[in-house]
């Protein structure tokens, strides 16, 4: 049942209380439930994602952030990696968190990725070949909403056809599509097509997923718990921001954490709900350390300067920030049929969405993007001489590619003449670690966030190795013709010093921040996490988000998140005391 502020519910215990209704908390809060006699409450600070026409019709997501009712509204400190600009820094304050705003871009990881979780953990569970079971039970791949003939675009056995996410191949064609695939058979040693980066094997170009079905958004909120909505042992709670978690007691030798506060909005009465099993911190990267902080546990003297009194003293919470940090590169093009003229003018927009609102297709059915490349810089490469590869492995990447028709520069409108093609490209395999902390006890002020993005001399050399290539690129025969030439600040940026001054120019986020409650081995003195997402120095707590991924992946990071939530509701369902009496019954 859906309640839609704290002061609603009828009950205040459950046996599990999931804080935050992202991708990960809506897949737990789901899973939990499938099991009739355990109670589960999910409590939302944001609002329903029910009727959000952005968070349904995908081209129109991008609309939805930032300085919006469905974003947290974040913004960095001066980074001095970015010439001392602050950015906005967006996550979604919905049902289905940041999934129910994001840009739809769905992958998994390198396999490495997951094989390196798996060491720095000493779990073999957190491995690539053991998550694959949870892919396959996340994911449902469905028909493209133009219903096109995918042969060649991926390989089926990497997927999965049940799970509760719909993911799609691109759903409306763009003049980009050939191009791309002809430079992949013209530039092959360097840009290489690859037939389906979700297996695990991510490097070169292939055709991009989106976590799109029928035509709509597929959302956590969507997939994982508008189906269950009705189970009369799941609570939803939304307009509920969990502002302090409550110590209940000691609990073999530790404190023990059982219930949380929440509140609507700032000034309003508090409510305290008490979970008798555990409570599970699904608030993201962001939302999880800030909670563990205002209830005590944290670094010391960071706490102190907010004026909390540590419980835990754990300097790990909130820090190992990696980030994928974006730098979009536009370039103009010479053809009218970029989606840039649909947002021009509210007539073409109107038709756009009225095609969509009866068939369910054109252009606004489709992602962002219809291709992605993932890429390393040469092994020979300099910067290799002061650092060593932080890639998972040699198949994973330093930089990616991601070919939008459409002008895509965060922050930035679109110029209102000219049709472009935008080449935006991330840092994959960042070497800057940033972090997030609370300002005050004030649940309800704003926290810093200091991604310190470029604040290492790799990061900044593979983004300007990475503007390097994408100039490589469209230089190919392909593009004669139909690039007229880069746009803006991009096309005076020749030497290495200029481009260097081009990317801490312009360069923003792409909004995957994790590892701010890294796992760790069990009984080290470093991170947040054992291994199965309990959290360390307390009794009652476990995390299941994307703050407990100690790096970042070789993916935009939902996909990873997700079977993060498949495995974390797995490992809670295993150490279940209800669940033990379930099976007994
Ligand atoms: C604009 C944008 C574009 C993106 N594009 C892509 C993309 O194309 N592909 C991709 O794979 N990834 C993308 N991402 C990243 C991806 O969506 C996130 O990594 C992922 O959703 C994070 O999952 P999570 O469960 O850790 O947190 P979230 O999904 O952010 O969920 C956290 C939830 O907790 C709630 N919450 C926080 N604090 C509290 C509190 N104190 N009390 C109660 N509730 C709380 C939040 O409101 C939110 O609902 C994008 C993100 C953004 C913001």
């Amino acid at each position: 049942k859906l309640y839609q502020n704290p002061s609603q519910l009828t009950k205040t215990r459950y046996d599990y209380i999931v804080i935050g209704g992202g991708a990960a908390g809506s897949v737990v809060a789901s899973r939990l439930s499938e099991n009739p006699w355990v109670s589960v409450l999910l409590v939302e600070a944001g609002i329903s994602n029910e009727g959000v026409l952005g968070s349904i019709v995908p081209l129109l997501g991008p609309s939805l952030t930032p300085n919006t009712i469905y974003d947290w509204n974040y913004t960095t400190t001066a980074q001095p990696g970015y010439n001392g600009r602050s950015i906005p820094y967006s996550r979604g304050k919905l049902l289905g968190g940041s999934t129910s705003v994001n840009f739809m871009v769905y992958m998994r990881g390198s396999s490495e990725d997951f094989d390196k979780y798996a060491s720095i953990t000493g779990d073999s569970g957190w491995n690539w070949k053991n998550m694959q079971q949870y892919a396959k039970k996340n994911e449902k791949l469905v028909a493209p909403a133009d219903n096109h003939n995918t042969a060649g675009q991926f390989i089926p056995s990497f997927h999965g056809n049940s799970g509760p996410l719909s993911v799609s191949l691109p759903g409306f064609p763009t003049p980009l599509d050939d191009r791309i695939m002809a430079t992949t058979k013209e530039l092959s040693s360097e840009f290489p097509f690859n037939p389906d980066a979700v297996g695990g094997d991510v490097l070169g170009v292939g055709w991009s997923f989106a976590t799109i079905g029928g035509g709509s958004r597929s959302s956590a909120a969507t997939a994982y718990l508008t189906p269950v909505m009705s189970r009369p042992n799941l609570d939803i709670v939304i307009n509920a921001q969990a502002t302090k978690l409550v110590r209940t007691g000691m609990v073999g030798g530790l404190p023990s954490f059982h219930a949380v506060e929440v509140a609507e909005k700032a000034g309003a009465p508090t409510r305290t709900l008490t979970a008798s099993s555990e409570i599970v911190l699904s608030a993201g990267t962001f939302g999880t350390p800030l909670l563990l902080q205002l209830s005590g546990i944290g670094d010391r003297a960071d706490l102190r300067a907010a004026g909390v009194a540590t419980i835990v003293h754990n300097p790990s919470v909130g820090r190992n920030m990696s980030d994928h940090a974006l730098l979009a590169n536009p370039f103009y093009v010479n053809n009218t049929d970029t989606f840039d003229t649909i947002f021009r003018t509210p007539e073409a927009l109107n038709a756009n969405l009225e095609r969509w609102q009866t068939s369910k297709t054109g252009p606004l059915a489709g992602g962002v993007c219809n291709h992605i490349g993932f890429f390393r810089i040469p092994k020979t490469a300099s910067i290799f001489k002061m650092t060593a590869d932080p890639a998972a492995g040699k198949k994973s990447s330093h930089y990616e590619m991601i070919f939008s028709n459409l002008w895509v520069v965060p922050g930035v409108p679109a110029p209102s003449t000219g049709n472009f093609m935008s080449i935006t490209t991330n840092l994959i395999s960042p070497t800057s670690r940033g972090m997030v902390k609370i300002a005050s006890s004030n649940a309800f002020a704003k926290p810093i966030v200091d991604p310190n993005f470029l604040g290492t001399a790799f990061d900044v050399f593979t983004l300007v190795e990475a503007v390097k290539a994408i100039k490589r690129f469209v230089a190919a025969k392909a593009w004669k013709g139909y690039v007229l030439g880069p746009y803006g600040a991009l096309a005076n940026a020749n030497t290495d010093a200029e481009i260097e001054q081009y990317v801490r120019g312009n360069a923003a986020t792409v909004f995957h921040a994790t590892g701010t409650a890294s796992m760790s081995p069990r009984g080290a003195k470093w991170g947040v996490v054992d291994p199965d997402l309990k959290v360390k120095g307390v009794e009652g707590l476990r995390i299941v988000d994307g703050s407990v991924i100690p790096s970042s992946p070789n993916a935009h990071t939902q996909g990873p998140i997700y079977l993060f939530g498949e495995r974390g509701a797995d490992l809670i369902k295993r150490d279940s005391k209800v669940q033990t009496v379930t099976e007994t019954l």
